[in-house]
């Protein structure tokens, strides 16, 4: 495993155990809804990322979580990804609530989910549960949704995807990076996403940054793609934002 994906999983161990909750159940904004909606429109479902830094790119971009997540709303974003793992994303619990309060639109929470006690910490819409790196999917998957969160279940295996299948996740995600040695590979998405049945949302996820990236992964059978890095580090995040949309 890549050294800093490993540090990344020690310290989400670490921050579990000093997890607090604050709430109960969170009162959900309808992602698989929105996503239907933007289809019926005729535009693809982008869920844009709020993506400071990362293991993979160089430097950490000064935004304003809450000012960029209404520019790729504006852009017509269907939903909003905020990392909150602090130590490689630069991300926090705070971006995310600013998002939340900035924007009417679902909002998916990033991080790196291996206890029950992270999920809690903080309201979103959706919760991203890996599957490679958590022991018990099933019971993380119904524990999410008893806070209220539509999980959102990665995947980049055959296997992997299997797997999250049958906790009976409605939100699949295909990632093209592998997490382990982070190295993107769109052609790995593009041969799982036609295994997604037709009653789950399979959402691909990761290095697409033109339009023709996004209509290779719809044609391949995502029903929404998720980007982060492209748009985060656009010049104009509304007009990125858009050009994708439109794709
Ligand atoms: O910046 P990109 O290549 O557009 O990727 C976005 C998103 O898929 C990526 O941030 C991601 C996918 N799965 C994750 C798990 C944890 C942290 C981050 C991720």
């Amino acid at each position: 495993m890549h050294p800093d994906v490993r540090e990344i999983l020690e310290d989400a161990e670490e921050r579990a155990e000093s997890a607090e909750r604050a709430f109960d159940t969170v009162d959900p904004r309808d992602f698989i809804g929105a996503v239907e909606e933007t289809k019926e429109a005729g535009r693809v479902p982008v869920v844009a990322e709020v993506k400071p830094t990362s293991p993979t790119t160089e430097g950490t971009v000064a935004l304003d979580p809450a000012e960029t997540a209404r520019e790729m709303v504006a852009g017509g974003a269907t939903a909003v990804s905020v990392l909150t793992e602090p130590r490689r994303f630069g991300g926090s619990a705070d971006a995310l609530r600013e998002v939340r309060e900035a924007v009417d639109v679902p909002v998916l929470r990033k991080d790196f989910v291996v206890d029950e006690a992270q999920i809690r910490e903080v309201r979103a819409d959706l919760l991203l549960l890996i599957t490679a790196f958590v022991d018990d999917l099933g019971g993380l998957v119904d524990e999410a949704r008893s806070a209220g969160f539509e999980p959102l279940v990665e995947t980049h295996t055959r296997d992997e995807l299997e797997t999250a299948l049958r906790t009976g996740a409605r939100v699949i995600g295909v990632n093209s990076r592998d997490l382990r040695r982070l190295e993107v590979d769109l052609g790995r998405a593009e041969e799982l996403l036609p295994t997604v049945p037709d009653d789950r949302v399979g959402v691909a996820e990761s290095g697409m940054e033109k339009p023709e990236d996004v209509r290779r992964m719809i044609d391949a059978g995502a029903d929404a793609v998720l980007v982060g890095t492209a748009i985060t580090r656009a010049d104009d995040v509304r007009e990125k934002t858009r050009e994708l949309v439109e794709a």
